[in-house]
């Protein structure tokens, strides 16, 4: 048996998995989004170039995306600092930090983020989708990612001896390159060894996230303990959900937060409100799986702090605990949700 074994592992060590409580298992603290960058509609160039003013602040919500200084969530350590204090008093305990290579992972800064809040922070290894591998991740073999994620958990990230505790995000698009299905592939053996939580970033098409079970069943993953993420905006049909379901990951809802009437990388896409976000919950609970549900904002960008006028990561916690409650989802499901659910995930085998 691993001393891993029975564990949370945080930036800061081990702890025992009682010691999260509530937790988001979906959020970025640090990172860059400049890999996906979407311009502007024409005749919106001059506000993409200015946008942090009141004037602009609906536009901004509508169009996260369009604008390069609106991605550099890392510019923003201060004020993410001061969310997470808020986070804690707000009843806060644990985030899982999902920033992988290629979208510019902070090792030092999670540590040090930790340290000053009283947040656990648990950290993500291995990598995010194909436009971010580089040439020399390409040109890896299945073998070596295998040794470098189980590396980052073992021993350290990005040359620090700061360990991670999750594998992923594991970035996949739609359909699933070649590159991202290696790295799928080393994901699942890096698991099968440690007997680790994975956390898996699905395409933006219904068939994506069962096509990603496949292939990490297919190389000995261990499926009840991977979680899938965004299904918010890529499942949106109830009978296809419970297809998906039965196939046993836990089920992420973790765009909580974000309304927006054009989902820029997908517009064929309606983007569901908080509203029926939680709907989609009480459905899922209604149906059996509230054993399976774990939640998130998935903060990725500066607009969605509060210092920018956005939800912050307490938004959970202060306003959708409630309405969860109001829908006929009950406290102890609720519980299940935030508390039980995450530690059985992050805990190792
Ligand atoms: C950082 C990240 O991957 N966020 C997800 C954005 S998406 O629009 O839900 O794909």
């Amino acid at each position: 048996m691993s001393k891993l074994s029975g564990k949370v592992q945080t930036v800061l060590g081990l702890v025992d998995p009682d010691q999260l409580g509530r937790t988001m298992t979906h959020e970025h603290l640090t990172m860059s989004f400049e890999c996906c960058y979407f311009p502007p509609s024409p005749g919106d160039e001059a506000v993409a170039e200015n946008p942090f003013q009141m004037q602009h602040m609906y536009w901004l919500r509508q169009n996260q995306y369009s604008c390069h200084e609106n991605l550099l969530l890392h510019q923003e350590v201060g004020a993410v600092r001061e969310e997470l204090l808020a986070y804690r008093k707000a009843g806060g305990g644990a985030i899982v930090e999902n920033t992988t290579t290629g979208i510019e992972r902070d090792m030092p800064t999670l540590k040090q983020l930790a340290k000053d809040t009283g947040v656990h922070i648990i950290a993500g290894a291995g990598y995010y989708v194909d436009c971010t591998h580089s040439e020399t991740t390409r040109k890896t073999s299945v073998e070596k990612l295998t040794d470098i994620i189980i590396s980052e958990v073992l021993h350290g990230a990005d040359g620090t001896d700061i360990r991670c505790g999750v594998i992923g995000e594991i970035g996949t698009g739609w359909p699933i390159t070649d590159s991202e299905k290696k790295v799928l592939k080393a994901t699942a053996h890096a698991q099968a060894q440690l007997g680790c939580p994975v956390i898996i970033h699905p395409g933006r098409d219904p068939a994506a996230p069962a096509e990603v079970v496949r292939i990490l069943q297919e190389a000995g993953g261990d499926i009840r303990k991977t979680v899938m993420s965004h299904l918010d905006r890529t499942i949106f049909d109830n009978g296809e959900l419970l297809e998906f379901a039965k196939l046993g990951s836990y089920l992420e809802y973790d765009l909580f937060g974000v309304e927006m009437l054009n989902y820029s990388y997908n517009l064929s896409v309606d983007m569901p409100s908080d509203s029926q976000r939680v709907q989609a919950l009480a459905f899922l609970v209604k149906e059996g799986y509230e054993d399976r549900i774990v939640i998130a904002h998935d903060i990725h960008t500066k607009n969605r702090l509060t210092k920018f006028g956005g939800h912050g990561y307490s938004h959970i916690l202060k306003n959708i605990v409630p309405k969860m409650l109001r829908r006929g989802i009950s406290q102890h499901q609720v519980d299940k949700i935030l508390i039980d659910n995450p530690k059985e995930w992050l805990t190792f085998k």
